[in-house]
């Protein structure tokens, strides 16, 4: 097969092992969108990360001989799932690789926003010596919902179950899914328990979940973390419930303004309820690093050579 890649590869593994099993691979990792799409009918498959969207035009500019997408990584919102079926795409991804990485980051988060650590950190490095402000609450105690129980929810109730804390999970399209290390639970009851509340759902169907109708369904104040999709949360919503304390402190690796693009923004450009999220001594916020481990990269390698092979041998 020959194959190509749109995003540079993290880790060799794919590429040697594609080579090594008699396929060819070009890498075009830096060229514009219009300068690849001319090129992509000759290839049987294309290796990508989110750098492009996977939408009609490039699908029909790849043509019949195109048998299969390999995102390197999880995500699949920038693909169009349903025109790459009707075509006979195949779509592989690879949560396999970065699960481990993803549900570590979660956890770091909790800790980060229970404990204060990000707030702390930057008052020692200023100068400030505060401690009674900054007394942590104890995850043990808690009950922490988990929304969304696949991969990265299930990963993380794993990780969550060395701390003590009673873990429920929510899932809308899973029957049967309670295991050692979540209790099932409907929504209505995440909502009426829990303490601290972590997004692992995908983006279809779920843009805005996290709105203040939500919100104000849940019966304690509580902690938010999401390491989902930015869109997943009305932020402006977000703040006001902030505002309120009726949620008590944010996690965000991902947020809703972030685009693509995300780096070529002026931040300070961005509105008012991202600003408030900069500001805030009751958030954390990350550049969208929960799945970018070494290791994860290298699982994502593996993953793929591994569904690649098994489709298509
Ligand atoms: N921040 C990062 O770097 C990073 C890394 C990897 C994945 N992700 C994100 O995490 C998401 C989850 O990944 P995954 O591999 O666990 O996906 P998954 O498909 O295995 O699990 C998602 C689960 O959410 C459930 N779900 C969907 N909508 C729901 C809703 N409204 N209410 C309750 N449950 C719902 C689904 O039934 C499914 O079981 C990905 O789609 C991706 O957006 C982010
Ligand atoms: O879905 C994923 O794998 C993560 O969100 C990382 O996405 P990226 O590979 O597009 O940075």
């Amino acid at each position: 097969m020959k194959i190509i890649f749109l995003d540079k590869a993290a880790h060799p593994f794919l590429q040697e092992a594609l080579e090594a099993a008699g396929h060819s691979v070009d890498i075009y990792s830096s060229c514009a969108r219009a300068q690849v799409l001319p090129l992509l009918a000759e290839y049987d498959g294309i290796v990508l990360r989110s750098r492009f969207n996977v939408d009609r035009e490039l699908l029909d500019a790849a043509g019949p001989r195109l048998r299969f997408v390999a995102r390197w990584g999880v995500g699949t919102d920038h693909i169009d799932l349903e025109y790459a079926r009707e075509l006979g795409v195949t779509v592989f991804n690879s949560p396999e690789g970065s699960k481990h990485t993803v549900a570590e980051h979660t956890v770091g988060m909790m800790l980060m926003l229970l404990n204060h650590l990000g707030r702390a950190d930057r008052e020692v490095r200023a100068g400030k010596w505060v401690r009674s402000q900054n007394t942590g609450t104890e995850l043990q105690y808690l009950t922490v919902g988990l929304i969304g129980y696949g991969n990265m929810g299930q990963m993380t109730a794993r990780r969550l179950s060395g701390f003590g804390c009673r873990v429920i999970a929510h899932d809308k399209f899973r029957q049967n899914y309670g295991d050692q290390y979540a209790t099932q639970a409907s929504l209505e009851e995440l909502q009426a328990e829990a303490d601290v509340v972590s997004l692992h759902i995908f983006l279809e169907g779920n843009h805005n979940y996290v709105n203040r109708e939500w919100i104000d369904r849940f019966a304690k104040p509580f902690y938010l973390i999401n390491t989902a999709r930015g869109q997943v949360v009305n932020t402006a919503e977000l703040v006001g419930a902030m505002e309120q304390h009726r949620i008590l402190g944010a996690a965000l690796d991902v947020n809703e303004y972030e685009e693509q693009s995300f780096v070529k923004l002026n931040p300070d450009e961005l509105p008012g309820p991202y600003q408030y999220l900069r500001r805030s001594d009751r958030t954390v916020l990350t550049p969208h690093i929960a799945g970018w481990s070494y290791e994860a990269e290298e699982g994502h390698a593996r993953t793929l050579y591994r569904k690649i092979t098994e489709a298509f041998v």
